[in-house]
């Protein structure tokens, strides 16, 4: 069995409002890297941890954690909308597996999921459906929310799954690491439109869609400037969990709190959530035969994003049953020395 794990920041601002043409291009080198490298490993499946932002579930019933058995992006910012390939059969058995294990996982037949799936899957793999996936939400937006630990715990039980089933898998983690964007909480919002969009915010017509991404981008722009509003990013925090994750610590991961995380790194730092259960599953499924490598961190208000990247890769090893190596050119397609590039100062 191989595995590869490949956790990132997202962030839907890309393209409305940039950061400087140097910092760009190297994100833009980051993301380049990350595709070569997915395309040499050709995963057979991919297991997609992300967050949604009041796109795709809300409040009228909002799980902790949702497997997708079949799954749509709705096309928010840049994203393409139209279906993920999922393939139902292996979901079903994956969700089975899962809540075998003691995790209470809720399954949609019909999920709808937003830019932090499709951002993941356009850029680490050129399309929304060029490769098999299975969308599992976990809910970083809409408190009370699950713990770190949790989350660990359903990266495990889900990776323990995997491991037994392919040959090659990937892990994806999309989102994090310490930010605030301006999505309204039900805590605080006194509108009554507002209130209506976070519970029953389904199929927004485009000009409501488009009102929402506007002020996003505003905020953005009013962040970069330094207005005050939104938390401040933390370059500390987010060096930290990239070290913890990098050292699979998992014991400073559980150790997280949700009021002290939002409090320390701004409310969305709970996506970081999918990067802990994309880990935890390559841990499971490489029986922890795997190397982890924190390879970008650069703080972008622009983007209001601590983003950071990560990859993992399983110790090479004969394949279980098909006997032999790999194709020679799989190995050889991305070398340590290719990945340069996107130096990391931090993690
Ligand atoms: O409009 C939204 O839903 C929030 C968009 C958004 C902005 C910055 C970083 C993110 O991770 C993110 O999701
Ligand atoms: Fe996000």
């Amino acid at each position: 069995m191989k595995a590869m794990l490949q956790c990132m920041s997202h962030t839907p601002l890309k393209g409305y409002f940039d950061p400087s043409p140097d910092v760009v291009g190297e994100v833009a080198d980051l993301v380049n890297a990350v595709r070569e490298e997915v395309a040499c490993f050709d995963p057979e499946v991919i297991y997609l941890f992300a967050p949604d932002h009041y796109n795709g579930v809300f409040l009228d019933l909002m799980p902790q954690f949702c497997i997708g058995m079949g799954a749509t992006s709705v096309g928010d910012y840049m994203t393409p909308d139209g279906p993920l390939d999922v393939p139902r059969q292996l979901a079903e058995r994956c969700a089975e597996a899962v809540i075998d294990c003691g995790i209470d996982l809720a399954f949609s037949y019909r999920m709808q999921v937003d830019h932090g799936f499709a951002q993941a899957l356009v850029e680490m793999t050129g399309a929304l459906d060029r490769y098999p996936v299975i969308p599992i939400m976990i809910n970083a937006v809409a408190p009370p929310l699950v713990s770190f630990k949790r989350a660990r715990q359903l990266g495990e039980a889900l990776g323990r799954f995997a491991g037994h089933e392919h040959e090659r898998v990937l892990f994806i983690g999309s989102g994090g690491l310490s930010h605030n964007p301006p999505i309204p909480a039900i805590a605080t919002a006194s509108d009554p439109v507002v209130i209506e969009r976070l519970i029953a915010g389904r199929h927004p017509t485009p000009e409501a869609r488009d009102a929402r991404q506007k002020r996003t981008i505003a905020a953005a722009r009013a962040f970069a400037a330094g207005d005050g509003g939104l938390h401040a990013l933390s370059p500390e925090w987010d060096r930290a969990f990239m070290r913890q994750v990098q050292a699979r610590d998992w014991s400073a991961i559980d150790a997280y709190r949700n009021d002290e995380v939002s409090k320390a790194a701004g409310a969305s730092t709970h996506e970081a959530k999918t990067w802990v259960a994309a880990a935890a599953a390559m841990e499971a499924a490489c029986a922890q035969g795997w190397k982890a490598e924190a390879r970008y961190y650069r703080p972008i208000p622009e983007w209001v994003a601590g983003f950071g990247a990560l990859s993992g890769y399983s110790h090479e090893g004969p394949s279980k049953s098909r006997g032999g190596a790999a194709p020679a050119g799989r190995l050889q397609c991305q070398s340590k020395q290719d990945r340069k590039g996107t130096s990391d100062e931090s993690a």
